[in-house]
Protein backbone atom coordinates (compact mmCIF):
# COMPACT_ATOMS: atom_id res chain seq x y z
CA UNK A 1 0.00 0.00 0.00
CA UNK A 2 2.89 2.75 0.78
CA UNK A 3 4.69 1.85 -1.80
CA UNK A 4 1.72 2.24 -4.13
CA UNK A 5 1.27 5.78 -2.53
CA UNK A 6 4.84 6.53 -3.13
CA UNK A 7 4.76 5.43 -7.26
CA UNK A 8 1.59 8.14 -6.99
CA UNK A 9 3.54 11.09 -5.09
CA UNK A 10 6.57 10.21 -7.71
CA UNK A 11 4.39 10.10 -10.98
CA UNK A 12 2.60 13.11 -9.69
CA UNK A 13 6.00 14.85 -9.34
CA UNK A 14 6.69 14.66 -13.38
CA UNK A 15 3.93 16.76 -13.44
CA UNK A 16 0.65 16.29 -15.66
CA UNK A 17 1.17 14.50 -19.26
CA UNK A 18 -0.69 15.47 -22.05
CA UNK A 19 -3.41 12.14 -22.18
CA UNK A 20 -4.06 11.57 -25.66
CA UNK A 21 -0.81 11.34 -27.35
CA UNK A 22 -0.53 10.99 -31.15
CA UNK A 23 2.63 9.41 -30.82
CA UNK A 24 2.06 5.73 -32.35
CA UNK A 25 3.72 3.05 -30.24
CA UNK A 26 6.95 1.70 -31.18
CA UNK A 27 7.27 4.62 -33.84
CA UNK A 28 11.13 5.57 -34.69
CA UNK A 29 11.96 8.83 -33.28
CA UNK A 30 11.47 11.51 -35.57
CA UNK A 31 14.81 12.58 -37.89
CA UNK A 32 15.73 8.61 -37.77
CA UNK A 33 16.40 6.62 -40.79
CA UNK A 34 16.87 8.05 -44.41
CA UNK A 35 15.83 10.96 -46.72
CA UNK A 36 13.65 9.99 -48.72
CA UNK A 37 12.42 12.36 -51.90
CA UNK A 38 9.75 11.96 -54.35
CA UNK A 39 7.76 13.60 -57.03
CA UNK A 40 4.56 14.55 -55.14
CA UNK A 41 2.51 16.34 -58.00
CA UNK A 42 0.70 14.21 -60.52
CA UNK A 43 2.80 12.65 -63.05
CA UNK A 44 3.38 13.58 -66.75
CA UNK A 45 3.65 17.45 -68.42
CA UNK A 46 2.16 20.27 -66.05
CA UNK A 47 3.04 23.49 -65.42
CA UNK A 48 4.42 23.04 -62.15
CA UNK A 49 5.68 19.87 -60.64
CA UNK A 50 6.33 19.73 -56.88
CA UNK A 51 9.55 17.59 -55.87
CA UNK A 52 9.95 17.28 -52.26
CA UNK A 53 11.93 15.52 -49.59
CA UNK A 54 12.16 14.19 -45.71
CA UNK A 55 15.29 13.39 -43.35
CA UNK A 56 17.85 14.77 -41.98
CA UNK A 57 19.65 15.30 -45.35
CA UNK A 58 17.06 17.74 -46.46
CA UNK A 59 18.94 20.87 -46.26
CA UNK A 60 22.40 19.33 -47.36
CA UNK A 61 20.56 18.15 -50.32
CA UNK A 62 19.35 21.52 -50.54
CA UNK A 63 22.09 23.57 -50.52
CA UNK A 64 24.05 20.98 -52.69
CA UNK A 65 21.57 21.66 -55.70
CA UNK A 66 21.71 24.95 -55.02
CA UNK A 67 25.58 25.44 -54.72
CA UNK A 68 24.91 27.54 -51.50
CA UNK A 69 26.84 27.43 -48.26
CA UNK A 70 23.51 28.80 -46.65
CA UNK A 71 20.12 27.75 -46.57
CA UNK A 72 17.11 30.05 -47.62
CA UNK A 73 15.38 31.81 -44.76
CA UNK A 74 13.06 29.13 -43.34
CA UNK A 75 8.91 28.68 -44.97
CA UNK A 76 9.70 31.15 -47.49
CA UNK A 77 9.37 30.83 -51.12
CA UNK A 78 12.98 31.68 -52.79
CA UNK A 79 14.10 31.11 -56.39
CA UNK A 80 16.90 29.36 -56.63
CA UNK A 81 19.11 27.66 -59.78
CA UNK A 82 19.11 24.29 -59.03
CA UNK A 83 22.56 22.31 -60.46
CA UNK A 84 23.19 18.72 -61.03
CA UNK A 85 25.78 18.53 -58.00
CA UNK A 86 28.16 15.61 -60.60
CA UNK A 87 28.27 18.06 -63.72
CA UNK A 88 27.21 21.18 -62.63
CA UNK A 89 25.11 21.12 -65.33
CA UNK A 90 21.50 23.90 -64.84
CA UNK A 91 18.80 21.99 -64.65
CA UNK A 92 16.03 24.60 -63.24
CA UNK A 93 15.31 27.87 -62.26
CA UNK A 94 13.19 26.66 -59.46
CA UNK A 95 11.25 28.22 -56.21
CA UNK A 96 12.67 26.37 -53.17
CA UNK A 97 10.91 25.73 -49.42
CA UNK A 98 12.94 25.22 -46.64
CA UNK A 99 10.84 23.69 -43.48
CA UNK A 100 13.15 22.84 -40.61
CA UNK A 101 11.35 20.35 -38.58
CA UNK A 102 9.61 19.83 -36.12
CA UNK A 103 7.06 22.00 -37.87
CA UNK A 104 6.86 20.31 -41.03
CA UNK A 105 4.42 18.10 -42.13
CA UNK A 106 6.10 14.93 -41.44
CA UNK A 107 7.85 16.52 -38.29
CA UNK A 108 11.50 16.09 -39.93
CA UNK A 109 13.47 18.57 -42.16
CA UNK A 110 11.47 18.85 -45.22
CA UNK A 111 12.33 20.64 -48.72
CA UNK A 112 10.04 21.41 -51.62
CA UNK A 113 11.30 22.10 -54.90
CA UNK A 114 8.98 23.74 -56.89
CA UNK A 115 10.31 23.02 -60.65
CA UNK A 116 9.15 23.84 -64.36
CA UNK A 117 6.82 20.06 -65.07
CA UNK A 118 8.64 19.50 -67.95
CA UNK A 119 9.37 15.59 -67.79
CA UNK A 120 13.22 15.96 -68.49
CA UNK A 121 13.35 18.56 -65.60
CA UNK A 122 11.53 16.53 -63.04
CA UNK A 123 13.73 13.41 -63.83
CA UNK A 124 16.71 15.33 -64.01
CA UNK A 125 16.09 17.00 -60.57
CA UNK A 126 14.99 13.07 -59.32
CA UNK A 127 18.01 12.21 -60.23
CA UNK A 128 20.10 15.07 -58.96
CA UNK A 129 18.72 14.30 -55.71
CA UNK A 130 19.50 10.72 -55.71
CA UNK A 131 22.90 11.71 -56.00
CA UNK A 132 23.29 13.09 -52.71
CA UNK A 133 24.75 10.53 -50.40
CA UNK A 134 22.07 9.55 -47.39
CA UNK A 135 19.09 9.82 -49.79
CA UNK A 136 16.91 7.54 -51.67
CA UNK A 137 13.45 7.37 -53.36
CA UNK A 138 10.15 7.47 -50.75
CA UNK A 139 8.01 4.47 -51.11
CA UNK A 140 4.10 4.78 -51.64
CA UNK A 141 2.45 6.77 -48.38
CA UNK A 142 6.24 6.87 -47.08
CA UNK A 143 5.56 10.80 -46.07
CA UNK A 144 2.45 10.29 -44.22
CA UNK A 145 3.97 7.33 -42.50
CA UNK A 146 6.25 9.55 -40.92
CA UNK A 147 3.69 12.44 -39.82
CA UNK A 148 2.03 9.50 -38.38
CA UNK A 149 5.04 7.71 -36.91
CA UNK A 150 6.79 11.73 -35.56
CA UNK A 151 3.05 12.38 -33.79
CA UNK A 152 1.91 15.01 -36.50
CA UNK A 153 -1.06 13.12 -37.68
CA UNK A 154 -3.50 10.49 -35.84
CA UNK A 155 -4.60 7.26 -37.76
CA UNK A 156 -8.09 8.88 -38.63
CA UNK A 157 -5.99 11.66 -39.70
CA UNK A 158 -4.25 9.47 -42.15
CA UNK A 159 -7.03 8.48 -43.21
CA UNK A 160 -8.92 11.44 -44.16
CA UNK A 161 -5.60 12.60 -46.07
CA UNK A 162 -5.90 9.60 -48.21
CA UNK A 163 -9.76 9.77 -48.40
CA UNK A 164 -9.31 13.59 -49.58
CA UNK A 165 -6.92 12.72 -52.09
CA UNK A 166 -9.25 10.24 -53.64
CA UNK A 167 -12.25 12.10 -52.60
CA UNK A 168 -14.71 12.39 -56.48
CA UNK A 169 -17.40 14.54 -55.12
CA UNK A 170 -17.93 17.71 -53.17
CA UNK A 171 -20.18 15.76 -49.94
CA UNK A 172 -16.71 13.28 -50.13
CA UNK A 173 -14.50 16.09 -50.08
CA UNK A 174 -16.19 17.85 -47.33
CA UNK A 175 -16.13 14.30 -45.17
CA UNK A 176 -12.62 13.67 -46.10
CA UNK A 177 -11.69 17.21 -45.23
CA UNK A 178 -13.42 17.06 -41.37
CA UNK A 179 -11.65 13.98 -40.51
CA UNK A 180 -8.27 15.29 -41.90
CA UNK A 181 -9.16 18.20 -39.23
CA UNK A 182 -9.55 15.58 -36.71
CA UNK A 183 -12.71 15.52 -35.49
CA UNK A 184 -13.09 11.67 -34.49
CA UNK A 185 -9.50 11.56 -33.27
CA UNK A 186 -10.39 13.95 -30.90
CA UNK A 187 -13.81 13.16 -29.96
CA UNK A 188 -12.25 9.49 -29.82
CA UNK A 189 -9.64 11.08 -27.42
CA UNK A 190 -12.40 12.40 -25.37
CA UNK A 191 -14.00 8.82 -24.49
CA UNK A 192 -10.64 7.48 -24.11
CA UNK A 193 -9.91 10.07 -21.48
CA UNK A 194 -13.38 9.56 -20.19
CA UNK A 195 -12.55 5.94 -19.94
CA UNK A 196 -9.03 6.40 -18.29
CA UNK A 197 -10.73 8.64 -15.30
CA UNK A 198 -13.43 5.52 -14.73
CA UNK A 199 -10.28 3.34 -14.83
CA UNK A 200 -8.62 5.59 -12.18
CA UNK A 201 -11.83 5.36 -10.22
CA UNK A 202 -11.69 1.35 -9.95
CA UNK A 203 -7.89 1.33 -9.66
CA UNK A 204 -8.02 3.53 -6.76
CA UNK A 205 -10.81 1.90 -5.27
CA UNK A 206 -9.07 -1.92 -5.56
CA UNK A 207 -5.75 -0.24 -4.17
CA UNK A 208 -7.18 2.41 -1.24
CA UNK A 209 -10.79 0.74 -1.02
CA UNK A 210 -10.59 0.38 3.22
CA UNK A 211 -8.78 3.88 2.92
CA UNK A 212 -10.51 6.17 5.14
CA UNK A 213 -8.57 9.08 2.95
CA UNK A 214 -10.34 7.92 -0.45
CA UNK A 215 -13.19 9.97 -1.54
CA UNK A 216 -16.30 8.19 -1.03
CA UNK A 217 -18.57 6.94 -4.87
CA UNK A 218 -15.63 6.57 -6.53
CA UNK A 219 -17.20 3.46 -8.04
CA UNK A 220 -20.82 5.06 -8.87
CA UNK A 221 -18.82 7.79 -10.31
CA UNK A 222 -16.92 5.38 -12.70
CA UNK A 223 -20.56 3.91 -13.51
CA UNK A 224 -22.22 6.81 -14.72
CA UNK A 225 -19.39 8.18 -16.57
CA UNK A 226 -19.34 4.67 -18.09
CA UNK A 227 -23.41 5.10 -18.77
CA UNK A 228 -22.89 8.23 -20.46
CA UNK A 229 -20.11 6.87 -22.43
CA UNK A 230 -22.65 3.94 -23.64
CA UNK A 231 -25.06 6.33 -24.77
CA UNK A 232 -22.54 8.36 -27.07
CA UNK A 233 -20.99 5.34 -28.57
CA UNK A 234 -24.47 3.94 -29.36
CA UNK A 235 -25.59 7.07 -31.21
CA UNK A 236 -22.52 7.04 -33.26
CA UNK A 237 -22.68 3.35 -33.99
CA UNK A 238 -26.47 4.07 -34.97
CA UNK A 239 -24.76 6.46 -37.71
CA UNK A 240 -22.51 3.92 -39.05
CA UNK A 241 -23.27 3.14 -42.28
CA UNK A 242 -24.05 6.14 -43.68
CA UNK A 243 -20.41 7.54 -43.25
CA UNK A 244 -19.15 4.36 -45.17
CA UNK A 245 -21.56 4.97 -47.47
CA UNK A 246 -20.50 8.53 -48.49
CA UNK A 247 -17.31 7.92 -48.92
CA UNK A 248 -17.89 4.01 -51.08
CA UNK A 249 -21.04 5.20 -53.33
CA UNK A 250 -24.66 4.67 -52.15
CA UNK A 251 -26.69 2.17 -54.16
CA UNK A 252 -29.22 3.34 -55.94
CA UNK A 253 -31.52 1.29 -57.95
CA UNK A 254 -33.50 1.66 -61.17
CA UNK A 255 -36.69 -0.84 -61.48
CA UNK A 256 -40.43 -0.45 -62.56
CA UNK A 257 -42.17 -2.55 -65.32
CA UNK A 258 -41.02 -2.95 -68.52
CA UNK A 259 -40.42 0.06 -71.02
CA UNK A 260 -41.24 2.47 -67.93
CA UNK A 261 -38.12 4.77 -68.97
CA UNK A 262 -35.39 3.28 -67.03
CA UNK A 263 -32.42 3.10 -68.94
CA UNK A 264 -33.40 6.27 -70.34
CA UNK A 265 -33.30 7.72 -66.88
CA UNK A 266 -29.73 6.27 -66.39
CA UNK A 267 -28.22 7.82 -69.50
CA UNK A 268 -30.07 11.05 -67.95
CA UNK A 269 -28.61 11.24 -64.84
CA UNK A 270 -25.44 9.34 -66.14
CA UNK A 271 -25.10 11.91 -68.77
CA UNK A 272 -23.65 9.16 -71.11
CA UNK A 273 -25.44 6.11 -73.13
CA UNK A 274 -24.67 3.17 -70.21
CA UNK A 275 -27.81 1.49 -71.49
CA UNK A 276 -29.77 0.45 -74.81
CA UNK A 277 -33.32 2.84 -75.17
CA UNK A 278 -35.98 0.85 -77.36
CA UNK A 279 -39.14 0.28 -77.35
CA UNK A 280 -39.43 -3.26 -77.18
CA UNK A 281 -40.43 -3.99 -74.05
CA UNK A 282 -37.71 -6.61 -72.31
CA UNK A 283 -34.79 -4.56 -73.87
CA UNK A 284 -32.40 -4.74 -70.53
CA UNK A 285 -31.68 -7.96 -69.02
CA UNK A 286 -28.16 -7.75 -67.28
CA UNK A 287 -27.71 -5.11 -64.29
CA UNK A 288 -25.73 -2.15 -65.59
CA UNK A 289 -23.84 -0.71 -63.05
CA UNK A 290 -22.04 3.45 -63.67
CA UNK A 291 -20.75 5.65 -61.03
CA UNK A 292 -22.63 8.85 -61.04
CA UNK A 293 -21.92 12.03 -59.07
CA UNK A 294 -25.60 12.93 -58.17
CA UNK A 295 -26.22 16.26 -56.30
CA UNK A 296 -22.71 16.18 -54.97
CA UNK A 297 -22.76 12.90 -53.52
CA UNK A 298 -21.19 9.70 -54.84
CA UNK A 299 -23.75 6.89 -56.09
CA UNK A 300 -23.62 3.86 -57.59
CA UNK A 301 -26.45 3.62 -60.27
CA UNK A 302 -27.58 0.18 -61.56
CA UNK A 303 -30.33 0.03 -64.53
CA UNK A 304 -32.10 -3.60 -64.34
CA UNK A 305 -34.21 -5.82 -66.12
CA UNK A 306 -38.06 -4.64 -66.46
CA UNK A 307 -39.75 -6.44 -63.25
CA UNK A 308 -42.47 -9.27 -65.29
CA UNK A 309 -43.53 -12.45 -65.04
CA UNK A 310 -43.43 -15.29 -67.36
CA UNK A 311 -41.16 -14.24 -70.20
CA UNK A 312 -38.22 -16.23 -71.90
CA UNK A 313 -35.44 -17.86 -70.02
CA UNK A 314 -32.63 -14.93 -70.29
CA UNK A 315 -35.38 -12.29 -69.29
CA UNK A 316 -36.46 -14.53 -66.49
CA UNK A 317 -32.66 -14.79 -64.97
CA UNK A 318 -32.53 -10.85 -65.92
CA UNK A 319 -35.62 -10.38 -63.57
CA UNK A 320 -34.12 -12.49 -60.80
CA UNK A 321 -30.93 -10.67 -61.15
CA UNK A 322 -33.19 -7.45 -60.86
CA UNK A 323 -34.41 -8.75 -57.84
CA UNK A 324 -31.31 -9.76 -56.17
CA UNK A 325 -30.20 -6.05 -56.75
CA UNK A 326 -33.20 -4.67 -55.22
CA UNK A 327 -32.17 -6.02 -52.22
CA UNK A 328 -29.30 -4.39 -51.97
CA UNK A 329 -30.07 -0.74 -52.80
CA UNK A 330 -29.60 2.19 -50.54
CA UNK A 331 -32.25 3.69 -52.34
CA UNK A 332 -34.55 2.47 -54.66
CA UNK A 333 -36.05 4.52 -58.23
CA UNK A 334 -39.54 3.31 -59.10
CA UNK A 335 -40.32 4.12 -62.13
CA UNK A 336 -43.88 4.00 -64.28
CA UNK A 337 -45.29 4.37 -67.13
CA UNK A 338 -47.30 7.56 -66.18
CA UNK A 339 -49.43 7.20 -69.08
CA UNK A 340 -49.85 3.16 -68.07
CA UNK A 341 -50.58 3.07 -64.65
CA UNK A 342 -53.73 0.77 -65.58
CA UNK A 343 -51.74 -2.06 -67.03
CA UNK A 344 -51.27 -5.35 -65.02
CA UNK A 345 -47.56 -4.84 -64.63
CA UNK A 346 -47.60 -1.33 -63.50
CA UNK A 347 -50.91 -2.35 -60.30
CA UNK A 348 -48.18 -5.54 -60.37
CA UNK A 349 -45.58 -3.38 -59.48
CA UNK A 350 -47.61 -0.64 -57.20
CA UNK A 351 -48.86 -3.67 -55.21
CA UNK A 352 -45.65 -5.66 -54.79
CA UNK A 353 -42.60 -3.55 -54.61
CA UNK A 354 -44.09 0.45 -54.12
CA UNK A 355 -45.84 -1.25 -50.98
CA UNK A 356 -43.67 -3.48 -49.30
CA UNK A 357 -41.05 -1.10 -49.13
CA UNK A 358 -43.34 2.08 -48.04
CA UNK A 359 -44.51 -0.21 -45.30
CA UNK A 360 -41.22 -0.33 -43.69
CA UNK A 361 -40.94 1.72 -40.83
CA UNK A 362 -38.11 4.00 -41.54
CA UNK A 363 -34.99 3.63 -39.59
CA UNK A 364 -31.94 4.34 -41.22
CA UNK A 365 -31.27 0.37 -42.32
CA UNK A 366 -34.19 0.23 -44.13
CA UNK A 367 -34.48 1.03 -47.84
CA UNK A 368 -35.81 4.75 -49.09
CA UNK A 369 -37.77 4.84 -52.07
CA UNK A 370 -38.70 7.49 -54.54
CA UNK A 371 -41.82 7.15 -56.92
CA UNK A 372 -41.38 8.15 -60.41
CA UNK A 373 -43.91 8.76 -63.04
CA UNK A 374 -41.80 8.70 -66.29
CA UNK A 375 -43.65 10.07 -69.91
CA UNK A 376 -45.81 12.57 -68.29
CA UNK A 377 -45.42 14.12 -72.09
CA UNK A 378 -47.61 11.87 -73.21
CA UNK A 379 -50.57 12.72 -70.30
CA UNK A 380 -53.04 14.97 -72.08
CA UNK A 381 -52.77 18.50 -69.79
CA UNK A 382 -56.67 18.84 -69.75
CA UNK A 383 -57.12 15.72 -68.83
CA UNK A 384 -57.10 14.15 -65.00
CA UNK A 385 -54.11 13.50 -63.69
CA UNK A 386 -52.23 9.91 -62.40
CA UNK A 387 -54.39 8.06 -60.29
CA UNK A 388 -55.61 9.61 -56.93
CA UNK A 389 -54.87 6.81 -54.81
CA UNK A 390 -51.03 6.60 -55.88
CA UNK A 391 -48.46 7.39 -52.98
CA UNK A 392 -46.55 10.36 -52.83
CA UNK A 393 -44.48 10.46 -56.93
CA UNK A 394 -42.69 13.10 -59.04
CA UNK A 395 -43.49 13.70 -62.30
CA UNK A 396 -40.88 13.13 -65.73
CA UNK A 397 -40.13 13.00 -69.04
CA UNK A 398 -37.03 11.51 -69.76
CA UNK A 399 -38.11 13.09 -73.74
CA UNK A 400 -38.24 16.76 -72.64
CA UNK A 401 -36.29 16.68 -69.42
CA UNK A 402 -39.54 18.00 -67.74
CA UNK A 403 -39.33 17.37 -64.13
CA UNK A 404 -35.66 16.63 -63.79
CA UNK A 405 -34.80 19.62 -61.75
CA UNK A 406 -37.44 17.97 -59.21
CA UNK A 407 -36.45 14.87 -59.34
CA UNK A 408 -32.32 15.96 -58.87
CA UNK A 409 -33.54 18.19 -55.26
CA UNK A 410 -35.33 14.85 -54.36
CA UNK A 411 -32.65 13.15 -55.29
CA UNK A 412 -30.25 15.39 -52.82
CA UNK A 413 -32.74 14.92 -49.97
CA UNK A 414 -32.81 11.38 -50.07
CA UNK A 415 -28.85 10.75 -50.86
CA UNK A 416 -28.26 13.53 -47.79
CA UNK A 417 -30.80 11.14 -45.30
CA UNK A 418 -28.45 8.02 -46.51
CA UNK A 419 -25.62 9.16 -46.55
CA UNK A 420 -25.54 11.80 -43.85
CA UNK A 421 -24.98 15.46 -44.57
CA UNK A 422 -20.70 15.58 -43.91
CA UNK A 423 -20.76 19.49 -43.42
CA UNK A 424 -23.26 18.79 -40.09
CA UNK A 425 -23.45 16.83 -37.23
CA UNK A 426 -21.40 15.01 -35.54
CA UNK A 427 -18.16 13.17 -37.41
CA UNK A 428 -19.26 10.04 -39.53
CA UNK A 429 -17.41 6.78 -39.35
CA UNK A 430 -15.96 6.60 -42.70
CA UNK A 431 -14.63 2.64 -42.21
CA UNK A 432 -15.98 -0.51 -41.19
CA UNK A 433 -12.13 -0.47 -39.03
CA UNK A 434 -13.82 2.87 -36.94
CA UNK A 435 -17.10 0.94 -36.82
CA UNK A 436 -15.47 -2.44 -35.39
CA UNK A 437 -13.62 -0.48 -32.17
CA UNK A 438 -16.63 1.37 -31.23
CA UNK A 439 -18.67 -2.07 -31.31
CA UNK A 440 -15.62 -3.47 -29.35
CA UNK A 441 -15.74 -0.60 -26.92
CA UNK A 442 -19.36 -0.79 -26.19
CA UNK A 443 -18.84 -4.46 -25.81
CA UNK A 444 -16.72 -4.52 -23.65
CA UNK A 445 -18.62 -1.74 -21.10
CA UNK A 446 -21.19 -4.12 -21.40
CA UNK A 447 -18.92 -6.81 -19.68
CA UNK A 448 -18.07 -4.21 -17.36
CA UNK A 449 -21.28 -3.41 -16.23
CA UNK A 450 -21.79 -7.20 -15.73
CA UNK A 451 -18.85 -8.04 -14.11
CA UNK A 452 -18.95 -8.42 -10.37
CA UNK A 453 -15.46 -8.69 -9.69
CA UNK A 454 -13.84 -5.28 -9.61
CA UNK A 455 -10.19 -6.46 -11.01
CA UNK A 456 -12.46 -8.09 -13.87
CA UNK A 457 -14.32 -4.83 -14.28
CA UNK A 458 -11.33 -3.15 -14.48
CA UNK A 459 -9.74 -4.97 -17.45
CA UNK A 460 -13.12 -4.28 -19.22
CA UNK A 461 -12.53 -0.85 -18.91
CA UNK A 462 -9.21 -1.37 -20.30
CA UNK A 463 -10.11 -3.49 -23.02
CA UNK A 464 -12.85 -0.57 -24.05
CA UNK A 465 -10.08 2.05 -24.13
CA UNK A 466 -7.65 -0.06 -26.13
CA UNK A 467 -10.50 -0.27 -28.99
CA UNK A 468 -10.39 3.72 -28.68
CA UNK A 469 -6.71 4.30 -28.51
CA UNK A 470 -6.60 1.68 -31.71
CA UNK A 471 -9.14 3.36 -33.74
CA UNK A 472 -6.79 6.37 -33.96
CA UNK A 473 -3.78 4.65 -33.96
CA UNK A 474 -2.08 5.32 -30.72
CA UNK A 475 -1.32 3.14 -27.61
CA UNK A 476 0.22 3.49 -24.11
CA UNK A 477 -1.22 2.33 -20.70
CA UNK A 478 0.52 4.93 -18.03
CA UNK A 479 -1.09 7.68 -18.02
CA UNK A 480 -4.13 6.07 -15.64
CA UNK A 481 -1.54 7.13 -12.32
CA UNK A 482 -1.24 11.08 -13.33
CA UNK A 483 -5.44 10.94 -13.26
CA UNK A 484 -5.25 9.03 -10.07
CA UNK A 485 -3.67 12.21 -8.67
CA UNK A 486 -5.13 14.84 -10.44
CA UNK A 487 -8.48 13.52 -10.38
CA UNK A 488 -8.60 13.03 -6.05
CA UNK A 489 -6.22 12.96 -3.44
CA UNK A 490 -5.23 10.04 -1.72
CA UNK A 491 -4.26 9.96 1.39
CA UNK A 492 -4.31 13.98 1.20
N1 LIG B 1 -42.83 9.76 -74.79
C1 LIG B 1 -41.85 9.34 -74.01
N2 LIG B 1 -41.17 8.23 -74.32
C2 LIG B 1 -40.18 7.85 -73.49
C3 LIG B 1 -39.83 8.58 -72.35
N3 LIG B 1 -38.82 7.93 -71.73
C4 LIG B 1 -38.54 6.85 -72.46
N4 LIG B 1 -39.35 6.77 -73.53
C5 LIG B 1 -39.40 5.73 -74.56
O1 LIG B 1 -39.87 4.55 -73.94
C6 LIG B 1 -39.28 3.40 -74.56
C7 LIG B 1 -38.67 2.51 -73.50
O2 LIG B 1 -37.59 3.19 -72.91
P1 LIG B 1 -36.44 2.42 -72.13
O3 LIG B 1 -35.58 3.43 -71.51
O4 LIG B 1 -35.81 1.41 -73.01
O5 LIG B 1 -37.32 1.69 -71.05
P2 LIG B 1 -36.86 0.57 -70.00
O6 LIG B 1 -37.71 0.73 -68.82
O7 LIG B 1 -35.42 0.60 -69.80
O8 LIG B 1 -37.28 -0.74 -70.76
P3 LIG B 1 -36.78 -2.25 -70.50
O9 LIG B 1 -35.31 -2.25 -70.37
O10 LIG B 1 -37.22 -2.95 -71.73
O11 LIG B 1 -37.49 -2.73 -69.30
C8 LIG B 1 -38.25 3.94 -75.54
O12 LIG B 1 -38.83 3.95 -76.82
C9 LIG B 1 -38.02 5.36 -75.07
O13 LIG B 1 -37.63 6.24 -76.12
C10 LIG B 1 -40.55 9.76 -72.07
O14 LIG B 1 -40.33 10.48 -71.11
N5 LIG B 1 -41.54 10.10 -72.94
K1 LIG C 1 -37.35 -1.03 -73.65
MG1 LIG D 1 -33.98 -0.83 -70.02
Amino acid sequence: MWRGLWTLAAQAARGPRRLCTRRSSGAPAPGSGATIFALSSGQGRCGIAVIRTSGPSSGHALRILTAARDLPPARHASLRLLSDPRSGEPLDRALVLWFPGPRSFTGEDCVEFHVHGGPAVVSGVLQALGSVPGLRPAEAGEFTRRAFANGKLNLTEVEGLADLIHAETEAQRRQALRQLDGELGHLCCGWAETLTKALAHVEAYIDFGEDDNLEEGVLEQADMEVRALEVALGAHLRDARRGQRLRSGAHVVVTGPPNAGKSSLVNLLSRKPVSIVSPEPGTTRDVLETPVDLAGFPVLLSDTAGLREGVGLVEQEGVRRARERLEQADLILAMLDASDLASPSSCNFLATVVASVGAQSPTDSSQRLLLVLNKSDLLSPKGPGPRPDLPPHLLLSCLTGEGLDGLLEALRKELAAVCGDPSTGSPLLTRARHQHHLQGCLDALGHYKQSKDLALAAEALRVARGHLTQLTGGGGTEEILDIIFRDFCVGK
